[in-house]
């Protein structure tokens, strides 16, 4: 099914002579789309275009069969949108301001209620939730902009830069959360953000924007060349025999039917089979079987990531796909 398309989407601001926006045409379908891009990209642009808030300079586009230009209102009733700056009264309680956004979304006040609770719950906000958000950390207030954009069971969700400010493990949360969204709830979910490395984990398909135009849209197991590869790092002691950390979790991978082979101080991992469910989730299944095989044989995991430099990789290779 097709969530939202544009075809030739244009937008300059005022009288600039540089296109935000410069001719975009793509297709975005279900599950976790990333949308990628350097500061200044385009992303935002794209969205607010894309919910009916900014009239393009030329070109269509329609979101869930409906048209920009002329049914914003019924596109934002049906699409759950995070703006990326902080939108969050900060004298009000998180529960409060999520049932009112609820209710300004057409829900009856006790429905309001009712699924304000478990959106925040869903979020992690439950004990929170009866705190001023203007006390709230980068993290919780993020979670509550989430919320608000899930209250009131939307079709679609737009998320712009949700890891913005986050610490790492914070970040982490928040792309779990994200994840879950599209892969556990299924709702499609259009993510921005400008590092491609941390989208590459929980995104089906990547669309790169640079300087307004689409550089690639692809899926996600294509995007990374079909290698899909994942670096591991291990720390620990040798084994009575004098085997070292790094060997071990190789032979023990491998014992787990992983291909793997020692590049450097890393393990370098091939991609698991694609499993039905979509190249995310074959990436979660290899994440936690490097993450059980470490514990098991008790030598600590420093990291595990896609091969890195994916960015520039794109950037530097150009053209659009
Ligand atoms: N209201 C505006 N008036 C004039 N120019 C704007 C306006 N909003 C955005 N721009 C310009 O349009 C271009 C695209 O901006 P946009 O915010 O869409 O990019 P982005 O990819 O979302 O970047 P960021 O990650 O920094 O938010 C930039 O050059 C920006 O300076």
């Amino acid at each position: 099914m097709g969530v939202l398309e544009t075809r030739s989407l244009t937008k300059r601001y005022g009288t600039g002579a540089v296109a935000a926006l410069d001719d975009l045409t793509v297709d975005v379908g279900t599950g976790v789309t990333g949308l990628v891009g350097a500061n200044g990209a385009g992303k935002s642009t794209l969205i607010k275009i894309l919910l009916g808030l900014l009239p393009p300079t030329s070109g269509e586009a329609r979101v869930l069969d409906h048209d920009i230009r002329t049914e914003g209102e019924a596109i934002r009733t049906v699409v759950g949108y995070m703006p990326e700056h902080d939108c969050l009264p900060p004298d009000m309680r998180a529960i409060d301001f999520v049932v009112h956004m609820g209710q300004v979304s057409g829900l009856p006040a006790a429905a309001a209620r009712e699924r304000a609770a478990d959106v925040l719950r869903h979020v992690g906000l439950a004990e929170e939730r009866y705190r001023l958000m203007g006390g709230y950390s980068t993290g919780m207030k993020q979670r509550a902009k989430l919320a608000q954009a899930l209250v009131h069971d939307p079709r679609l969700v737009m998320l712009d830069e949700p890891t913005n400010g986050l610490d790492p493990a914070a970040r982490d949360d928040m792309l779990a959360l994200v994840r879950r969204i599209g892969h556990d709830f299924g709702i499609p979910v259009l993510v921005t953000s400008h590092l491609l490395g941390e989208l590459e984990r929980i995104s089906d398909h990547v669309v790169v924007l640079d300087s307004g135009r689409l550089l690639r849209s692809e899926a996600t197991s294509a995007f990374l060349g079909d290698t899909g590869v994942v670096l591991v790092e291990v720390l620990g002691d040798p084994d009575a025999d004098g085997t070292d950390a790094q060997t071990r979790m190789g032979q023990a991978l491998a014992a787990r039917g992983v291909t793997c082979r020692p590049r450097g101080g890393l393990i370098e991992v091939d991609p698991p089979d694609v499993r039905p469910e979509g190249a995310a989730a074959a990436r979660d299944a290899l994440r936690d079987l490097v993450r059980d095989t470490a514990a098991d044989l008790g030598v600590g995991l420093v990291r595990v990531q896609p091969q890195t430099g994916r960015l520039e990789d794109v950037f530097r290779d150009g053209g659009a796909r």
